[in-house]
């Protein structure tokens, strides 16, 4: 399933973008025709998840999350750029490579209960239903969906139709959903947008527990930036593209204890565009045109204004000069 832009690049000797990534999205674009209006929901997104991360997505409404996760999930195709999942390039597959995409490859945690749980089954016979469309045998099903619902803290929930269990149970058991095929990855669309804090908190540790557990890459989507608190790593959408990264590293002191240190990061582009927070660019009023000056181990930025200070000796009260000295030449 190799692209034209892949066999170009390879040609050329370069690497292609992400090669080693589970997911890569690269420079994806989604126009969205409405009523003769041009939506741009997604404008050129880069993303790379390596196997087994653990990853939030975060972004206000509007920012282009659900459009990204319809794309990741094969049940959108994006305008222009690229996106491969695994081995599969979801730009180029058939329709029933897009059924087998979603069968085998990832599993999906909704926000909507009733779209993750078949209401008249139970929670042993909602998990072993995926299995049952694979062709499982019947001990096989009740088997793997016993341990997979023991695994996830909601084994006393086996016999339970999901009007019997509570928020939290309910997206717990749909998380052994998402699992019974065995995918590489679960994509969980605000799997916490319907639960209260601790319930959100129990449902966000469920999830890391499944990543550690059995090494299943993990993405969830939220318009929630407290999930960066489960996560190693945050990634912010802005305006259909990704803005910036909260990473969290946990370090070692020297007396032996531990603490978690979160760093964020601004994303840089594949065309060298990077998006300065608004309050940096408050701060310093940075609009428009600004300097910028290579240093010896960074880039700085000034905002493009002569520098204005007073003179009290010359000034009348309340007057300024304006210096002729460059702020990046010092
Ligand atoms: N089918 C569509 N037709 C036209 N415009 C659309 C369509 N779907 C989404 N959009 C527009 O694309 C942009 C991104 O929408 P998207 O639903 O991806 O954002 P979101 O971050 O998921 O928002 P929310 O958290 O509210 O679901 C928005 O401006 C939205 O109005």
């Amino acid at each position: 399933m190799t692209t034209t832009l892949d066999r170009l690049t390879e040609k050329a000797g370069a690497p292609t973008f992400g090669q080693d990534a589970l997911i890569v999205c690269d420079s994806l674009v989604r126009i969205y025709q409405s009523e003769g209006i041009e939506v741009q929901a997604l404008q050129g997104l880069d993303l790379l998840v390596d196997e087994g991360e653990l990853v939030a997505i975060v972004g206000a409404s509007g920012s282009g999350k659900s459009t990204l996760l319809a794309v990741l999930s094969g049940l959108d195709v994006p305008t222009a750029g690229r996106v491969r999942v695994g081995p599969w390039d979801l730009m180029a597959m058939t329709p029933a490579q897009r059924v087998a995409y979603r069968r085998q490859m990832v599993g999906f945690v909704w926000q909507q209960t009733a779209r993750n749980l078949v209401p008249y089954l139970t929670a042993t016979e909602n998990v072993a239903l995926p299995l049952a469309l694979s062709g499982r045998s019947r001990r096989e099903r009740t088997a793997r969906a016993t341990t997979l619902l023991e695994l996830l803290g909601v084994g006393y929930c086996a016999d339970r139709r999901p009007g019997q269990l509570s928020g939290g149970e309910q997206q717990r058991v749909a998380i052994g959903v998402a699992l019974a095929n065995e995918p590489r990855v679960v994509f969980a669309d605000e799997p916490t947008g319907e639960l209260d804090t601790a319930t959100s908190d129990e449902v966000l540790e469920t999830l890391r527990l499944v990543n550690r557990e059995l090494g299943t890459t993990v993405v969830v989507v939220t318009h929630d930036p407290g999930v960066s608190e489960h996560v190693q790593r945050t990634v912010a959408i802005r305006d259909g593209r990704t803005s910036s990264e909260v990473v969290r590293r946990t370090h070692t002191r020297d007396d032996g204890t531990e603490h978690v240190v979160a760093e964020e990061f601004a994303m840089l582009d594949r065309a060298g565009r990077v998006q300065l927070p608004q309050e940096y660019r408050e701060a310093l009023e940075l609009s428009g045109r600004v300097r910028l000056a290579l240093e010896a181990s960074h880039v700085s930025v000034w905002p493009d204004r002569p520098r204005v200070e007073p003179r009290p000796d010359d000034a009348r009260p309340g007057e300024t000069v304006v210096s002729t000295e460059q702020e990046g030449s010092r």
